[in-house]
């Protein structure tokens, strides 16, 4: 899979881009707040409609302009196709080779997008909401229909919440039915998807690390038993949502559920976050993206592109170098964001392109 064109228009501070990516690494240097992420942005919101920065429609759209547009053209197995994304303030439209996409569904997978950030590495230390984040997004990577009992899922947790907010209850069980199943449907895929990937994890930790430690990765639900959930998650959201019903008439919110569920990452069985050093961490994280990588590539038989915002700064040598062999060794499309070359290891790269960002235009290299 390979972008081999990208243009953009009053998306964000790119008024006008045009950009023709390599095949292999394409590097984007330049200062501080010229764009770069936004550039990466801009190629994450072709294959995902999302913005990996947790932005809304408004933020995305140029200021002072009406809406902006972003089209990619993709090639896969020797087709390419034109995707185009048109954002406006109030929502998003997209065309598939001129086609309105009509249902979302139908959208997902003509550009398979992997992103590698330094909030990633925060996620391991961080608050519950940002691995639910980077869970759900991981999982939604492999499975677009995810996205679909996402958005159920949310949207009854909205009306649950409307309900329990007024003090008059009166019905809540037919809503706490409806967020059961749907809690359920959500929970059993994220869980499905973590024990695809653990193997993966573990094997590239090993590599990575040098060493016979043992990682793991495992969902903690909140409220609720992980065994109970994964026997018979409907009945055991119910009966969590029931023994939470004080304190959710208290704070009129739903307290059980997926939206409150978290991941834990393992070390030889303890708490990485614990008890892992700064290294053991930063292997970890290098592993579970390679491990994602390795899914995605399963999945749709084609590795994804993957866009590195300002991670060699974060990894060491040794870890810049396993991180290259193995895109190398893919035959990725890979996009990395610099603000100083010298931080980029190119003995490890078969064929690079270089750019420079420069007040919102992407300029070749001199
Ligand atoms: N909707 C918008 N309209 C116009 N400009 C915007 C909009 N949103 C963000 N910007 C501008 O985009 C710039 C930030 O770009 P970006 O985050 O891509 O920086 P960067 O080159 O990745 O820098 P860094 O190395 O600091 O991460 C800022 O100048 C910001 O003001």
């Amino acid at each position: 899979m390979k972008l081999n064109r990208l243009s953009i228009t009053a998306f964000r501070n790119l008024q006008q881009v045009e950009f023709d990516p390599g095949a292999r690494f394409n590097i984007i240097h330049g200062n501080n707040a010229q764009g770069k992420t936004n550039l990466l942005e801009s190629i994450y919101l072709l294959g995902t409609m999302k913005s990996f920065r947790h932005a809304r429609n408004r933020d995305l759209v140029a200021w002072q302009a009406p809406h902006g547009i972003i089209r990619g053209w993709v090639e896969r197995d020797g087709v390419t196709r034109e995707i185009a994304l048109l954002l406006e303030r109030d929502g998003k439209k997209a065309r598939i080779d001129h086609k309105l996409v009509t249902r979302l569904a139908d959208f997902f997978g003509s550009l398979n997008v992997v992103v590698f950030a330094p909030e990633e590495l925060a996620m391991l230390k961080g608050s519950p909401d940002g691995r639910r984040r980077y869970l759900d997004r991981a999982v939604f990577s492999g499975s677009p229909t995810y996205i679909l009992l996402y958005h159920d899922y949310y949207r009854l947790l909205k009306n649950r919440n409307a309900l329990l907010k007024t003090g008059d209850t009166t019905g809540l069980e037919i809503w706490s039915e409806q967020l059961a199943e749907a809690g359920a449907r959500l929970a059993r895929e994220r869980i499905a998807y973590l024990a695809g990937i653990e193997p993966l994890l573990q094997e590239y930790y090993r590599t990575i690390a040098g060493t016979a430690e043992m990682v793991g990765i495992g969902y903690r639900p909140h409220g609720v038993e992980r065994e109970a959930l994964v026997a018979d998650g409907r009945n055991a959201i119910l009966a969590g949502l029931e023994r939470a019903a004080t304190e959710e008439r208290r704070h009129g919110t739903t307290t059980v559920g997926p939206h409150r569920d978290d991941l834990e990452f393992l070390l030889d069985g303890r708490l990485l976050k614990l008890h892992a050093s700064q290294g053991q961490q930063r292997s970890f994280i290098l592993a579970l993206k390679m491990a994602e990588i390795e899914y995605l590539q399963q999945t749709f038989g084609a590795p994804p592109i993957l866009l590195l915002d300002d991670m060699t700064s974060e990894l060491d040598g040794e870890r810049n170098r396993n991180l290259l062999g193995f895109l190398q060794q893919k035959k990725m499309q890979v996009f990395i964001t610099t603000t100083s070359l010298q931080n980029i290891t190119f003995d490890g790269m078969d064929h690079h392109t270089t750019f420079r960002m420069e007040q919102g235009k992407v300029l070749p290299q001199r």
